[in-house]
């Protein structure tokens, strides 16, 4: 088993009028929680969904767990998307339950643990929760997979403090990173950052930077912001 989750060899990435990502070659290392950040539009987005096998590259190769990105990986994959895909008439217990018959691999127990360390209501309808509360759920729905990949399109956006705390919390609580690995973009660096392990800088269609969060504060006494900013002139 290679000692690398996700590798993109040479990837170039063009929509119709648009160069997504130029070129890049990247190695993602298993068992960590990985961050992927730079500008809006820099590319971000696309390298997850070539990931999830959504998108193709237009050139180069894309690799998940030694084999080719498609979407026939996606039982291995579990990608928490930027928009909302929940269904508004079912109860968060519904929704919980369509889920855990749509993926084999779906953990219940971890689901119902889960959604009574975020006290979110099983018998309420997806449409009048919070946004707050939908984000939540969103990402019950992400970690209770067993999956070796977890990728989240910014699972914190447009959330209150307490709630993006609550999606921090729990993902140090939920994750296994014995057995999983976590990609997530994010704009809320200074918030994740004590729980990234890497990080990615994305700027331009191109990788500006890669490094440990560790090394960015031993080594260079840097801040993840203080880092970015020297990456992303
Ligand atoms: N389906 C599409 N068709 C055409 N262009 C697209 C498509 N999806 C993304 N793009 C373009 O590709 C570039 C990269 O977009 P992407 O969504 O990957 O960036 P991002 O870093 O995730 O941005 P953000 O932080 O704003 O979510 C942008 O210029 C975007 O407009």
């Amino acid at each position: 088993m290679s000692d690398y989750i996700v590798e993109f060899n040479n990837v170039t990435k063009e929509y119709v009028r648009q160069v997504a990502l130029q070129n890049i070659s990247l190695k993602l290392p298993r068992g960590k929680l990985i961050g992927l950040v730079g500008p809006n539009g820099s590319g971000k987005s696309t390298i997850l969904k070539l990931i999830a096998g959504l998108v193709r590259p237009s050139r180069g190769s894309v690799r998940v767990n030694g084999r080719q990105a498609n979407r026939m990986l996606a039982s291995e994959i579990s990608y928490l998307s930027e928009l909302d895909v929940l269904y508004p008439f079912y109860t968060v217990a519904e929704t919980i339950d369509f889920n855990a018959g749509l993926f084999r691999n779906f953990d219940m127990a971890k689901a119902r643990e889960m959604m009574s360390f975020m006290q979110l209501d099983p018998g309420k309808k997806v449409k009048d929760l919070s946004k707050g509360n939908r984000g939540r759920l969103k990402i019950i729905l992400s970690l209770a997979r067993q999956v070796p990949l977890i990728l989240m399109d910014e699972p914190l956006s447009g959330l209150d403090p307490l709630v993006r705390d609550s999606i921090i919390q729990s993902l140090i609580s939920y994750l296994d990173l014995e057995q999983q690995t976590v990609i997530m973009t994010t704009h809320e660096v200074t918030e994740v950052e004590p729980i990234l392990d890497t990080v990615v800088a994305i700027q331009n269609g191109q990788l500006r930077g890669m490094a440990e969060v560790e090394e960015i504060r031993m080594t260079h006494g840097q801040s993840l912001v203080e880092w970015m900013k020297h990456n992303l002139a």
